[in-house]
């Protein structure tokens, strides 16, 4: 790998909380233009994986980087190159999807005008009719487009998504699916913890497998088939790998 393409990079990364090591000894490399997706199941990880890139936590020992550069020590760097989604996404009930777009990107200095802001939402897959809708009467599926668009709209170089379909249909999923797949063609960096192992093949570049906070397996997502994968992510749950 090419190390000038890295975006996001976790070298050598321990974090506690007090005595309970959550993240032991992990190497991760996700380069510009990879889906990297995180799978394991609860408390395996991923989420203080993510949270450590985020700076909501810091490292006992070794470090994360972002363009090779630490967040913890450089804290302008989460705003200015990371769009992160979590799995629910925040957003104020009692305006629309416009205006919610157009205010957390204020916040983040980024001032859209409407038709920006219309075909951004348009981009993420918003229907035109709900623009301008409560987002107290949007699914869960919609709340996502409008955190697409306010990710988007960032033309961040590094996606942090958390597990992003939990709870979405599978139509929803796979359209979910399809627009981080484009985003990072685009040349974005994805880091998507997640349980949905279907979604992972899909989309991902690269799987990792994380248990007790270590990575213990890595696969090409594109030649890993399904039922390899199924099986090794059993396996390791089970703890017979
Ligand atoms: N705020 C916290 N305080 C103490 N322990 C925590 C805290 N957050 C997570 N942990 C512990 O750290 C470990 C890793 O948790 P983490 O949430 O990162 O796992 P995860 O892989 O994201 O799990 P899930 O799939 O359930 O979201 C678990 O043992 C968890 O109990």
């Amino acid at each position: 790998m090419n190390t000038s393409s890295l975006v996001l990079e976790a070298r050598n990364l321990v974090v506690n909380y007090k005595q309970h090591r959550a993240i032991d000894a992990l190497n991760l490399r996700v380069p510009k233009g990879c889906v990297y997706a995180l799978l394991g199941g609860n408390g395996a990880g991923k989420s203080t994986t993510i949270s450590t890139f985020l700076t909501f936590n810091r490292p006992n020992a070794g470090q994360v980087l972002i363009e090779g550069r630490s967040p913890h020590e450089h804290p302008d760097l989460v705003r200015d190159k990371v769009a992160y989604l979590p799995e629910n996404v925040a957003l104020y009930e009692l305006m629309s999807g416009l205006e919610n777009l157009n205010f957390f990107c204020a916040l983040a200095g980024i001032h859209l005008s409407r038709e920006q802001a219309s075909q951004l939402l348009s981009d993420s897959g918003l229907q035109a009719d709900a623009h301008v809708k409560r987002v107290a009467a949007y699914s869960k599926g919609m709340r996502q487009k409008v955190g697409l668009a306010i990710a988007s709209a960032k033309h961040a170089s590094a996606m942090l998504l958390d597990e992003p379909t939990s709870g979405l249909d599978p139509s929803a999923a796979n359209d979910f699916a399809q627009r981080i797949r484009a985003a990072a063609d685009s040349g974005v960096a994805v880091l998507m913890a997640t349980h949905d192992l279907f979604n992972a093949k899909q989309v991902a570049d690269r799987i990792g497998i994380m248990k007790a906070g270590r990575l213990v397996e890595e696969f090409d997502a594109h030649t890993v088939r399904h039922d390899e994968l199924e099986q090794k992510y059993l396996a390791h749950a089970r703890g017979l790998a």
